[in-house]
């Protein structure tokens, strides 16, 4: 490396200090602006995201400074002037932060963060902010599609030899944690989060000793609890009758938690294998399996009544192997104008799902309060209260004929004060207790939300009042465009 790595500031685009200059001297740069986060479809098909991020997010911005090195490499490499360098020096992250809180559910085009700042700094945030939200929030979602496959059973996050440089793997079990994995293999996440950590052995130790016997053996007098891999040689003739026998040579002496399948056919060697271990005494063994396993292959796995108590997943969790990106969005709504009062702001596609959503808004999840499912999403205007209404319409904010009214409800303000002018307000939960309230908040959707393959689509509805403040901005904007155009 060239230099000390000692801040994040500069983990960003570098149009974005480009921008800031801009704003800078033209004097706009302390204008309050507020951004919104979002994504606009959903990864893997799935019905529902889980979000997660946060707690990376609120370390970012409460340490946000440029530091020396980055000034210098700024000044000597990039080209910036003295004085921009100054200016850049003093900027810290003031404004304000509304957000969901990790374990939400999170669906398309909805606002998952608020940030109301300074432009300048609002602006120097984004490709950190969507970074780390981005990623964390696919792998939650993956995880939560596995995990809900799984059932009961364990899903352990085997994934950090696969993922995608040191980062993601600390950061990608973290998610899967949250999206209801069990334990990790990772111990500097267990050691940063407080995630359960787990291992067996590998094929490494069984060739070392070049026989499977041998290495059950020496690993016995060595460990308590004892899980070994079977299928360095020959599943069923070597690996799972040397387990059998070195548990019973050991006795009491050891707790034979477990035997691991790598390879194979899972189905075929679970079901031998569990037979086996019964037979030999062993019934409350368990069978671990591992071996480019994902929600596809377990769901198959599990129809060919394998017989498999524990699931390792690695390479396909960890890099999201079949959506590997998540594209959420960070676009501006609203912002102070000459006379010092916001004013909304929209980008116009000719793809009308593309179309933004302007003005400061909130997010509400509606909750029937006869059943305790949710209805739908609905984003209202910031001085919007749903909760008084009687009955609330909700319609669909591209297909507005698709409408409904629903009376009796919750409408749960989905943001919470994360930090207030530049103070972080929010306390992070423990991660049990993120991973807790994913679980509960899945109680709130139907089951058509849920399942895997082809869920139906989850209401995300605009108030009235929002959806005609859109259309309203959308009709200013093909206004001005024509006059310019008569204008020339
Ligand atoms: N009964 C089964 N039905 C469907 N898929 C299975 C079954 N058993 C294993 N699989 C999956 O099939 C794939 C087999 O992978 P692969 O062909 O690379 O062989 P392998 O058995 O893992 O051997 P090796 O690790 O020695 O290369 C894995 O993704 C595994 O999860
Ligand atoms: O298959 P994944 O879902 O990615 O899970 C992680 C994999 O990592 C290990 O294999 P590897 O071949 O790297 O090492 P080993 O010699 O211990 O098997 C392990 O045995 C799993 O198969
Ligand atoms: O402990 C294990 O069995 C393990 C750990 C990492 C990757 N694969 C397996």
């Amino acid at each position: 490396m060239k230099t000390l790595d000692d801040s994040l500031a500069l983990h960003t685009d570098l149009y974005q200090i480009n921008m800031v200059k801009t704003y800078w001297q033209d004097g706009i740069d302390q204008k309050k602006a507020i951004f919104e986060v979002f994504f606009r479809n959903l990864p893997f098909d799935n019905g529902y995201g889980v979000f997660a991020g946060l707690e990376r997010v609120i370390s970012f911005l409460e340490n946000f400074h440029f530091s020396e090195t980055d000034l210098t490499y700024l000044q000597e490499e990039v080209g910036y002037e003295q004085e921009f360098i100054e200016y850049l020096r003093t900027i810290r992250f003031t404004g304000s932060l509304r957000s969901m809180v990790e374990g939400e559910l999170v669906f398309g085009n909805e606002p998952i963060m608020r940030v109301e700042a300074p432009l300048a700094e609002a602006q120097l945030i984004e490709t950190a902010l969507l970074n780390i939200i981005n990623y964390q929030t696919l792998i939650a979602t993956k995880a939560s599609r596995i995990k809900q496959i799984v059932g009961e059973e364990l899903a352990l996050e085997f994934g950090s030899r696969r993922a995608h440089e040191l980062d993601a793997a600390v950061w990608g079990t973290r998610a899967a944690y949250i999206g209801g994995f069990d334990g990790t293999s990772n111990v500097r996440a267990g050691k940063l989060f407080g995630i359960p950590v787990v291992g067996t052995h590998a094929h490494a130790m069984v060739q070392a000793y070049r026989d499977d016997y041998i290495a059950f053996k020496k690993y016995a007098e060595t460990h308590q609890n004892c899980v070994f891999l079977v299928d360095t040689y020959d599943t069923l003739n070597s690996g799972v009758p040397n387990a059998i026998k070195v548990a019973k040579e050991f006795g009491n002496k050891i707790n034979f938690a477990g035997i691991r399948l790598d390879s194979g056919d899972l189905a075929y060697l679970s079901k031998k294998a569990r037979e086996m271990l019964d037979d030999a005494g062993f019934q409350k063994t368990k069978i671990i399996a591992s071996s480019d396993l994902d929600e596809y292959t377990i769901m198959n796995l599990k129809a060919q009544g394998a017989i498999i108590d524990t699931w390792g997943v690695g390479t396909k969790l960890i890099t999201a192997f079949d959506q590997p990106a998540l594209g959420a969005v960070y676009k501006l709504v609203s912002i102070e104008n000459d006379k010092e009062q916001m004013v909304d702001t929209i980008k116009i596609s000719s793809n009308p799902a593309k179309v933004t959503t302007p003005g400061m808004k909130k997010l509400y999840r509606i909750i029937n309060r006869s059943n305790g499912y949710s209805e739908g999403d609905y984003i209202a205007l910031d001085h919007e209260n749903p909760q008084e209404e009687e009955r609330l319409k909700m319609f669909h904010p591209v297909h507005t004929y698709i409408s409904k009214f629903v009376t009796n409800f919750e409408a749960k303000d989905l943001h919470q004060d994360i930090i207030v002018d530049g103070k972080v307000v929010y306390h992070t939960p423990e991660i049990s207790d993120i991973q807790k309230y994913a679980k509960e908040n899945m109680n709130l959707l139907w089951e058509e939300y849920k399942r895997s393959l082809n869920p139906e689509e989850y209401p995300v509805d605009l108030s009235e009042a929002c959806w005609k403040n859109k259309m309203d901005h959308i009709e200013n904007v093909k206004q001005k465009v024509k006059q310019k155009l008569e204008r020339g």
